[in-house]
């Protein structure tokens, strides 16, 4: 076969799936969560998968992104970063963030991610080699996942309760906890915060440390507390936390929490881009960066920045918010192939219904809280048509073309406004 596959189709088809009522900062989740379904096709017959926000003004870049790839070379990843450049010229960058605003990362990066996962995807089916060989070689041959514990409330208003049942205080995340620990097997806990006052959340935090003593956990109140009020939790949990993850909005304010609380601060809010790494390295703001390809500009970028956490002695852990299984692929292969990465990665997985993907089920499983590293060709997933059309016509039935869980809380709740403590 030559070396040369050039994108002959793109294809961007949108999919929702079904969510639970997950609460944060800034609201709550809507019964579905979206995303957009990204398909390479080659002239010489391969397709690459990616998987992306859903956004409307997201597919309508990842659309016009599309258009300008055919004729371009898989090979060239440099190349199909350029043309994406190019589609997004005259764009005034709005809309699309695909995380209710809760982190505003660049667009070109949000963009080109899909398409570079795909084309990575094409290589390896065209070499025979996984992704993580693409990458440098898998380090591991399992990835490890922490639970990812949300407040929640037993149902959406109207609908019928989910497995997973309320959680609005210590009890009720520590319930949540034992069940997708006994589940999944997680070895490690993240509570999302800024939800309820923040001594409530501590208070649950150190009722998941009593009951589950040996799990490393993490909180994260996506930059819901001011600085004084971070400096007090994060005092009062000495010993508790493997670490906080964005108490405070900002470089400025995280550098002045991270000086006077005991553990190591993390971020997926303050440090989402290549030129937030050196103010927030050199004022000592964050101790572990989260990445995110999804955010990042993909998987190589990605590996990109574990490498300078490394030299700067950063720690590098992984962000995830709701996806399928092109996008735990991805993430399950760079993994592999990052030594730099030492914590437990984020997936929004268990809060997905088992039966509701785009890809043949199977390849990836969950066993002791990890992901086997798929080893077979490319991302290792194959595209189930009939799944992917059920979740294609539940995007068109559902009506949802936005993330917007404060909108959402909104229409419950008409008083709310995001809380800050
Ligand atoms: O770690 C984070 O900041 C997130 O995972 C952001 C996500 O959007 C999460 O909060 C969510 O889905 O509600
Ligand atoms: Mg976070």
């Amino acid at each position: 076969m030559s070396a040369h596959h050039r994108i002959s189709e793109v294809t961007i088809t949108p999919v929702a799936f079904r969510d639970p009522p997950l609460l944060n900062n800034v609201g709550v989740h809507e019964p579905f969560a979206i995303r957009s379904i990204v398909q390479v096709r080659t002239d010489q017959g391969l397709i690459g998968l990616g998987e992306s926000y859903g956004d409307r003004a997201h597919l309508a870049r990842l659309r016009r992104a599309g258009e300008h790839l055919v004729g371009t070379d898989v090979w060239d990843l440099h190349a199909v970063e350029r043309a994406v450049l190019t589609s997004l010229e005259g764009d005034d960058g709005s809309g699309g963030g695909g995380m209710s605003g809760m982190v505003a990362a660049g667009v070109s990066n949000r963009v080109f991610s899909p398409f570079e996962v795909a084309c990575l995807d094409v290589q390896g089916h065209e070499t025979g080699l996984p992704v993580s060989a693409l990458l440098g070689g898998a380090v591991r041959d399992r990835v490890d996942y922490s639970a990812y514990l949300f407040y929640k409330w037993a149902a959406h208003p109207g609908g019928d309760p989910d497995r997973w049942g309320e959680a609005l205080d210590p009890d009720g995340l520590v319930a949540q906890a034992r069940r997708m620990i006994e589940e999944y097997g997680f070895s490690a806990i993240k509570l999302k915060g800024g939800v309820l006052p923040p001594d409530e959340e501590a208070e649950g935090i150190r009722a998941l440390a009593e009951a589950f003593p040996d799990h490393p956990l993490r909180l994260d109140p996506n930059a819901a507390w001011s600085v004084e009020t971070s400096v007090r939790i994060g005092r009062s949990l000495d010993g508790v936390l493997e670490y906080l993850e964005d108490p405070t909005p900002g470089i400025p304010g995280m550098a002045a929490v991270a000086e006077q609380v005991p553990m190591p601060l993390a971020t997926n809010m303050c440090v989402v881009e290549m030129g937030h790494v050196a103010p927030a390295f050199r004022s000592d703001a964050v101790q572990v960066v989260l990445s995110d390809h999804h955010f990042w500009g993909g998987l190589r970028r990605s590996a990109l920045l574990a490498g300078i956490c490394a030299t700067f002695g950063v720690g590098l852990s992984m962000h995830s918010n709701s996806h399928l299984g092109i996008s735990l692929a991805a993430m399950t292969h760079l993994a592999a192939a990052t030594p730099e990465l030492t914590y437990a990665c984020d997936t929004h997985w268990p809060w997905k219904e088992e039966t509701e993907d785009v890809v043949k089920p199977g390849a990836l499983t969950f066993e002791k809280g990890a992901v086997a590293v798929p080893t077979t060709p490319g991302l290792g997933v194959e595209l189930d048509a009939d799944r992917l059309g059920a979740l294609h016509e539940q995007y068109l039935s559902c009506g949802l073309t936005e993330r917007d869980d404060t909108g959402y809380m909104r229409r419950i709740r008409p008083d709310f406004t995001v809380p800050s403590w």
